[in-house]
């Protein structure tokens, strides 16, 4: 099957950069993608293509490229469903906030209003592929809204999971460690449907890197390289809290680790505790799962990986306040980075947020700035955990344009992103106008503590 129209639903994190460079690399295949948010279409569609509404590097030179020629954003969903041979369904999968699951499941209350839109639009075949990130079996269910209350026609449902990561999107996704593509490969109209992504992947991916397999395999794999990715990162936190009353340092340990080829050196890097979308939704999701098959040391397994890492925020938090003296009433800190990661201006689930809230609690004063993240979206993140009306939020948090005014009359600093410039700062100067003693945490291991020492602070850096 030829595929020339592509339509996605979903024009976030995922939607965007993914068809972005679809479009870039099969320049015969028109990609429509398609969102209920006017706004972020408008951004998508902005003259200025450095106001697209997700920063990473290196996607606005491909969006500017291929935009208006093959690749377009739009808020016609319908239009653009009727028109395409391939639907991929971007949309959020929130983890439930109410209801049976609360706290636990995904919400795939979007990906069934899109499974019923395509049902209802769609006069021609389609193949629908699952882009977003799914609880294994998500295809049942989506077959059975289709054939329900679609017009006949026939549908094919593939999975397809995502699997870059935000500040490195572009290049994850021009050289992808493998694709995956779950499909019903016992049948015919199966096996044709995920030919035809294969192709549409093959014109810049070799088939050595494009997987395929069925189509639950390939929904839980997805789960399961998350959870993975997260549990290295629970690993080596716990490891840098037990560095810390040891003497050890997490760094060296890492080295020493996965310098064992078996294990690997990557995401081993401690941290105030992992952030993202992604990896405490799909854990959650992993234990409701093996928890609604009754697999209880399974969900337990899992969960211990999250209550890790809510450990970690917590504890960094918490020693701030027990080396300001018990107290950080009253007191200015500075935090340095609020997105998740660097080079994303993703704040969801970020550590910045809970270590905020904490201090907030303390009855902290905090001063934020991160190159990328606005004001607004700060407010935004502290008003909805709903600890403090949104008022309080914004007489206890200023939000400035410089890591150097934010620093300025503080009594601590605590690095809570890995921006590279935080590297580069006049540490001295910022030591000079900062009250004494002068603290410094470093959530990232980002900055050279002897340094720093050198210069007068009193540094305290995770893990050693
Ligand atoms: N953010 C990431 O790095 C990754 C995310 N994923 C998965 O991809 C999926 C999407 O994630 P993001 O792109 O981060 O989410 P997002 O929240 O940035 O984007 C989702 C978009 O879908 C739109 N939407 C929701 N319902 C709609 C509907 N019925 N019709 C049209 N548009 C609709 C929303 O308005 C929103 O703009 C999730 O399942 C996530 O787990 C997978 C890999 C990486
Ligand atoms: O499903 C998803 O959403 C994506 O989730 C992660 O990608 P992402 O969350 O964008 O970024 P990561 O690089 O994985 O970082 C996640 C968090 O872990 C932290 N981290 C990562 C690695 C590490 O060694 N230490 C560490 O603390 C990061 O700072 C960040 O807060 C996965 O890496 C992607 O493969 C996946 O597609």
């Amino acid at each position: 099957m030829k595929i020339t129209n592509i339509c996605c639903i979903g024009a976030g994190y995922v939607g965007g950069p993914t068809m972005a460079i679809i479009a870039q690399k099969c320049p015969h295949i028109n990609v429509t993608v398609v969102d209920i948010n006017e706004k972020r279409i408008a951004a998508w569609n902005d003259e200025d293509v450095n106001n697209i509404p997700i920063y990473e590097p290196g996607l606005s030179d491909i969006v500017k490229e291929a935009r208006g020629r093959n690749l377009f954003f739009s808020t016609k969903v319908d239009e653009a469903i009727d028109k395409a041979e391939m639907i991929f369904i971007s949309v959020n999968t929130p983890t439930k906030t109410y209801g049976i699951g609360k706290g636990m499941a995904a919400d795939l209350k979007f990906i069934e209003l899109c499974a019923r839109q395509i049902a209802r639009v769609s006069k021609t075949d389609k193949i629908v592929v699952e882009k977003s990130t799914l609880p294994v079996r998500t295809a049942e269910a989506l077959k059975n809204i289709l054939e329900n209350t679609g017009n006949g026609v026939n549908f094919q449902i593939l999975s397809n999971p995502e699997f870059l990561a935000e500040g490195t999107a572009v290049e994850d996704l021009l050289a992808p460690d493998r694709v995956l593509i779950g499909g019903d490969i016992d049948t015919e109209k199966g096996r044709e449907a995920v030919n035809a992504l294969v192709s549409v992947y093959a014109n810049w991916v070799t088939k050595e890197h494009i997987l395929t397999t069925n189509v639950w395999s390939s929904e839980l794999s997805k789960l399961t390289a998350n959870a993975f990715l997260a549990q290295r990162v629970s690993s080596i936190n716990a490891m840098s809290e037990l560095c810390e009353k040891t003497g050890a340092d997490v760094n060296e340990v890492a080295k020493a680790v996965g310098m064992d080829s078996r294990i690997g050196s990557k995401f081993l890097q401690s941290s105030v505790g992992f952030g993202g979308s992604c990896f405490q939704k799909d854990i959650l999701n992993l234990v409701y799962i093996a928890k609604s098959f009754g697999l209880n040391e399974v969900a337990d397994y899992w969960e211990q990986v999250i209550i890790l890492n809510n450990h970690q925020k917590r504890r960094f938090a918490a020693n701030i306040v027990k080396t300001l003296f018990n107290t950080v009433s009253g007191k200015k800190i500075a935090i340095l980075g609020w997105a998740f990661k660097k080079d994303t201006n993703d704040t969801r689930e970020s550590a910045a947020i809970y270590v905020s809230d904490y201090l907030l609690n303390e009855q902290a004063e905090i001063v934020v700035y991160d190159p990328k993240v606005t004001a607004e979206q700060i407010y935004e993140d502290l008003d909805y955990l709903g600890t403090r009306t949104d008022s309080e939020n914004r007489s206890l948090v200023k939000v400035v344009n410089t890591a150097e005014e934010a620093c300025g009359n503080s009594h601590a600093v605590a690095v809570l992103t890995e921006w590279d410039e935080f590297k580069n700062l006049d540490w001295q100067q910022i030591y000079e106008n900062m009250l004494k003693p002068a603290f410094l945490f470093d959530g990232r291991r980002l900055l050279n503590k002897a340094e720093l020492k050198k210069v007068g602070f009193e540094v305290f850096v995770i893990g050693s």
